[in-house]
């Protein structure tokens, strides 16, 4: 294995030697202006894929060889493919005769290939597939003739056209599989759409459509979009991810269904999840998709309907539990790391807290991982609170916070709030975390429950008498914050946000659970209870309410605000860890994107529309802090993070093909 500096990887990595995986890994045209003698692969006849291995360390010995002078090659090289157009370049990176941005990159695969897929199969190809925007020169080159109308179109047309197409759809699901179609027709297309009408397009993609998806799922199910990974591939986890066509993957969301949403247990259909997850990774966050994995374990439902549902797709059993599944659980988490290296990010999402507080804890200290549902949550919550102190004023520490929800939202941002707080403050965790009461389906959590608590609860657990309902324990804390993390639906009712609104002269009220139709309360109900007064936001986009002749936009309160630019400073920082200061340093970079106009308009979040440039200044501050914390591999650290992020973000755009 030979490895490189940054300098000469962010050229190297992306011209091939270092394997970019083993259908775009190296560009012949970058590594003859590079100055290596390689032999330009030739397309074979119509419809053939031509594949040339060869043995990477030969190659790498030659490019040691440049030494020195190899990045200043890589800047000229880069700037002489860039007149031509026939590549794209990007902060001293290479992008592929194929256009996969594989800047943040550096991973060696040896022996590596180059793999060109032409006529037929090139259209079929989802990550190179351009449709009619396929030029006629290219149609020459690609064996394309014929099997395309003459008409040659821009992306921008093609773009115009499929939204025209969508928006005839008026039932989100028939949307969601349009989008779905899209993605794994054209994906370049997907992703300039998605983009470009994230505002439009995030709830067909992502909650609450997503959650109407996975419920459907095996009813819509065409072709598979991550891997499946049951009981019945014990033993064979690693050949499992051996079958997965990308080689050169850095992120993977990986779910067990058991809590999809506020939906419950969807077994093996919770798979849209982490399919949505990662489109948002790479539309959000700029990660390319290709790099992106979804996984599903399946070890059974505890679902009746879907286990008497004709058209379910996973073990028709009921769910593996104790050794079983912890068994299955490390097999994979072995699995991955042996296949793809210790530096792939590993997401937890839409475990149940049983399972998802230990697998977080058993595994933080050996992989890169994280949980989206405790961890992402607790970020964009911690930042909007940051942001509501701005209309608010007053600090951290001055607020009374009360949860509907003490799972693992609702425990997790409890706990970051505790931390910031106790940070801020010199407050020991303690005390910090006197301000903060939980309650849960049994009612308030205190100390006399504490023996028969789960060991998330406890620390929540403070002197109080029991009480049952929500509305006496709002009268009796008197929380200036209210935070719905039950994923029990229209439980704010009327009575708990009038009392909210006569406590506080502007109630913070956040109803995170999801999707819609499990939200606490809608918008709508919570500016109208307070008179218009709540700061609101929620998990599920709701549209803007009218109240008495003012309009008031709703804020959403989503992790998606978080974990791909979350992601992003991992990858590019190559991250070994993740670190509790990381997620408050994207809290505080998420609230420090809020504008004056956004809090003008009762915004604790920026609207969505800007967020790739949100996810840049996330990534760069977790990149920093891994920088400081000592977790970051990959050196020497960029000068400028925010640039340096923006520079590694996949770009939807087409790539001309020589
Ligand atoms: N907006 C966002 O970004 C996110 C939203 N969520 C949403 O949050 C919700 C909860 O997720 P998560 O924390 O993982 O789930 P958990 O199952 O871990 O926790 C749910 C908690 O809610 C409690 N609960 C359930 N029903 C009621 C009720 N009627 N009254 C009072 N408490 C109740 C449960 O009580 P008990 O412990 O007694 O069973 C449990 O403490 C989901 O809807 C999910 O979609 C989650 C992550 C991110
Ligand atoms: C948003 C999210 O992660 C959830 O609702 O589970
Ligand atoms: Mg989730």
């Amino acid at each position: 294995m030979t490895t490189f500096s940054l300098n000469q990887s962010s050229f190297l990595s992306c011209s091939g030697v270092s394997g970019c995986g083993k259908r775009r890994s190296f560009s012949n045209l970058d590594a003859r202006r590079a100055g290596l003698a390689l032999k330009v692969v030739s397309v074979s006849t119509t419809g053939r894929v031509v594949t040339e291995e060869r043995n990477a360390v030969v190659e790498s010995k030659k490019l040691k060889e440049m030494g020195e002078n190899a990045t200043a090659a890589a800047a000229s090289t880069s700037e002489a493919i860039k007149k031509e157009g026939e590549v794209l370049t990007v902060g001293g990176g290479v992008r592929d005769v194929y256009g996969e941005d594989c800047a943040t990159e550096d991973q060696l695969v040896t022996p590596w290939s180059v793999t060109v897929a032409s006529g037929y199969s090139l259209l079929r190809d989802p990550l190179h597939n351009k449709g009619l925007a396929f030029t006629d020169k290219e149609r020459d080159a690609h064996y394309l003739r014929g099997l395309l109308p003459p008409a040659v179109v821009t992306q921008e047309l093609q773009v115009k056209k499929t939204l025209n197409n969508l928006r005839q759809y008026k039932v989100p699901l028939q949307r969601y599989m349009a989008m779905m179609d899209l993605q794994e027709t054209n994906a370049r297309l997907f992703y300039k759409l998605l983009i470009e009408n994230v505002e439009e397009f995030l709830p067909v993609v992502y909650t609450p459509t997503v959650g109407e998806a996975c419920q459907k799922y095996g009813s819509i199910f065409t072709r598979p979009q991550g891997l499946f990974i049951s009981l019945k591939e014990r033993g064979k986890i690693l050949e499992v991810l051996r079958n997965w066509p990308e080689k050169n993957i850095q992120v993977i969301v990986v779910t067990d269904g058991e809590r999809i949403l506020g939906l419950g247990d969807l077994g093996c259909q919770g798979m849209g999840i982490p399919v949505g997850k990662l489109s948002l990774y790479t539309a959000l966050g700029g990660v390319r998709p290709s790099a992106c994995l979804p996984i599903t374990i399946d070890v059974g439902t505890n679902n009746e309907q879907l286990l008497n549902d004709e058209f379910y797709i996973g073990l028709r059993q009921k769910r593996a539990t104790g050794q079983e599944y912890a068994d299955l659980l490390h097999e994979f988490m072995t699995a991955v790391k042996q296949n793809y290296g210790e530096k792939v990010l590993i997401q937890f999402e839409d475990f149940a807290n049983h399972n998802a507080f230990d697998l977080l804890s058993k595994y933080s200290s050996t992989h890169l991982v994280f949980n989206d549902d405790i961890q992402g949550t607790a970020s964009v919550v911690l930042a909007g609170l940051l942001s509501a102190l701005k209309l608010l004023g007053g600090s951290l520490d001055e607020q009374t916070f009360l949860f509907l929800g003490a799972g693992e939202a609702g425990t997790g941002i409890a706990e970051l709030i505790a931390l910031e707080m106790s940070k801020q403050t010199n407050l020991p965790l303690e005390e910090a975390r006197k301000k903060i009461w939980l309650v849960d389906s049994k009612g308030l959590i205190v100390s006399s429950r504490k023996e028969s608590l789960q060991h998330f609860k406890k620390p929540w657990a403070h002197e109080h008498e029991p009480i049952r309902n929500l509305i006496d324990v709002v009268q009796d804390i008197k929380p200036t914050v209210l935070i719905g993390s039950s994923g029990a639906g229209r439980t704010f009712t009327q009575d708990v946000v009038e009392a909210m609104a006569s406590i506080n002269e502007r109630p913070v009220i956040l109803a995170l659970s999801n999707p819609t139709s499990q939200s606490e309360c809608t918008a709508e109900q919570a500016y109208t209870w307070s008179q218009g007064r709540a700061i609101f936001a929620s998990g599920s986009p709701f549209d803007p309410v009218k109240y008495e002749g003012k309009t008031f936009i709703p804020g959403q309160a989503n992790n998606a605000y978080i974990f791909p630019g979350l992601g992003l400073g991992l990858i590019m920082s190559g991250a070994i860890r993740v670190h509790d200061d990381m997620l408050l340093a994207a809290s505080s970079a998420l609230a420090e994107q809020v504008t004056q106009e956004n809090f003008e308009r009762g915004l604790i979040y920026p609207p969505f529309t800007n967020i790739r440039k949100i996810s840049a200044n996330i990534a760069a501050r977790v990149a920093a802090k891994a920088y400081e914390l000592g977790l970051a591999s990959r050196l020497p650290q960029p000068q400028d993070l925010v640039k340096y992020a923006e520079s590694c973000m996949y770009s939807p755009v087409y790539r001309n093909y020589r």
